[in-house]
């Protein structure tokens, strides 16, 4: 049975409520844009292509059923819908890519005198249901790409030890996932040793989700505190660090889950390859660096408590960012559906 964030089936949209896992695997039904911006801001649902995917499909489940007087008065709502979505995370590109991307269609479909509304219906809402797909073969393509690439740099048919941060699997998009997907065809090839996860404090999506990824799909792993990276690097022979991403610019610079650019240094410090797996739909080539990413902060108490447990003192003040930026300088590869680039041939990668 494989791990699924997100059901899709005749108008009915469940996720997964990962504020649960892994005690609990229980779906919550999504009834509109207004549920998909709550489970998405509360991180319910959280991944950067899932979010986008949960978000589109929200729109979708909510005009599935409505009445439009015309193509125009549907594209004004859409527009409405798709705004608010985006703002229930700022940090991850991919909800505003799709936004922009269905808006552009529903303004193409508006104006195309020979449709009807019904059809223009009919065709925003097939193209929201094809991301499912579309999405699970962009990370199988990242996974074969990174792999590849991987172990181009290692002799012989050695196997390989990967470190991973935060989580970015099936739990992180629609299915196999972007790093973990790396991970999961290493797996599949027979040339993955071991991976290391880390914890990925606070909302721990490495304890809680990759770990439960890990062992499900019986993948040989290993949790780690997050403090442990620098000693794992000295005593452990670590092959390659992957991790995913929430954004990238347009020169390489990646904003990730808090925690990856100390990683990214202590890579650099012990010559360990560092890669960035993601599919285009989170690479934001209208900005140009690290610098104009929105680094998104959560409630301190997602720092002071464990579920209802409070682990920090009373008053403590706190500073609780979700993500931080990895300069392009200290990525060695960015795996992506199309091929592994460096850094500086993102605006043109290329032609293999
Ligand atoms: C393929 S998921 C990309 C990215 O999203 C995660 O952030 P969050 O759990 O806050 O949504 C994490 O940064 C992953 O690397």
């Amino acid at each position: 049975m494989t791990l699924r964030a997100i059901k899709y089936e005749n108008n009915n949209l469940e996720i997964l409520d990962q504020l649960l896992l892994p005690a609990h695997s229980k779906y919550i039904q999504v009834k509109g844009v207004e549920d998909g911006w709550k489970v998405i801001n509360k991180m319910q649902v959280r991944g950067a292509p899932a979010i986008a995917i949960v978000g589109c499909l929200s729109l979708a489940v909510e005009i599935r059923n409505e009445k439009y007087e015309s193509k125009r008065q549907m594209r004004q709502e859409i527009e409405g819908k798709l705004n608010y979505l985006v703002s229930s995370r700022p940090t991850a590109v991919n909800m505003k890519i799709a936004a922009e991307e269905m808006l552009e269609l529903a303004n193409k479909l508006s104006e195309d005198a020979s449709i009807t509304v019904d059809d223009m219906k009919s065709k925003f809402l097939l193209t929201i249901e094809h991301m499912l797909e579309k999405d699970i073969s962009d990370n199988k393509a990242i996974g074969d790409n990174g792999a590849k690439d991987i172990l181009s740099h290692v002799s012989g048919d050695s196997l390989v030890r990967i470190l991973t941060h935060c989580n970015t699997g099936s739990l992180a998009t629609a299915g196999y996932g972007t790093a973990l997907g790396v991970i999961r065809t290493l797996h599949a090839m027979k040339r993955l040793e071991h991976v290391y996860c880390t914890e990925t404090r606070p909302y721990n999506q490495g304890a809680r989700l990759t770990a439960y990824e890990l062992v499900h799909d019986k993948i040989p792993a290993t949790l780690i505190v997050d403090s442990m990276v620098a000693a794992l690097m000295k005593h452990r022979n670590i092959s390659a660090v992957v991790v995913g991403a929430d954004r990238v610019a347009a020169n390489g610079d990646t904003a990730n889950k808090i925690g990856t650019y100390q990683i990214a240094v202590l890579a650099k410090y012990h010559g360990v390859p560092f890669y960035v797996a993601a599919p285009f739909t989170s690479i934001d080539m209208k900005i140009h660096g690290g610098e104009h990413i929105v680094i998104e902060e959560r409630p301190d108490r997602e720092m002071t408590h464990v579920g209802e447990h409070r682990i920090a003192a009373k008053g403590i003040a706190c500073w609780n960012p979700a993500f931080d930026v990895t300069p392009a300088s200290l990525i060695a590869g960015i795996i992506t559906e199309r091929g592994v680039y460096r850094p500086d041939q993102l605006r043109e990668p290329p032609t293999h």
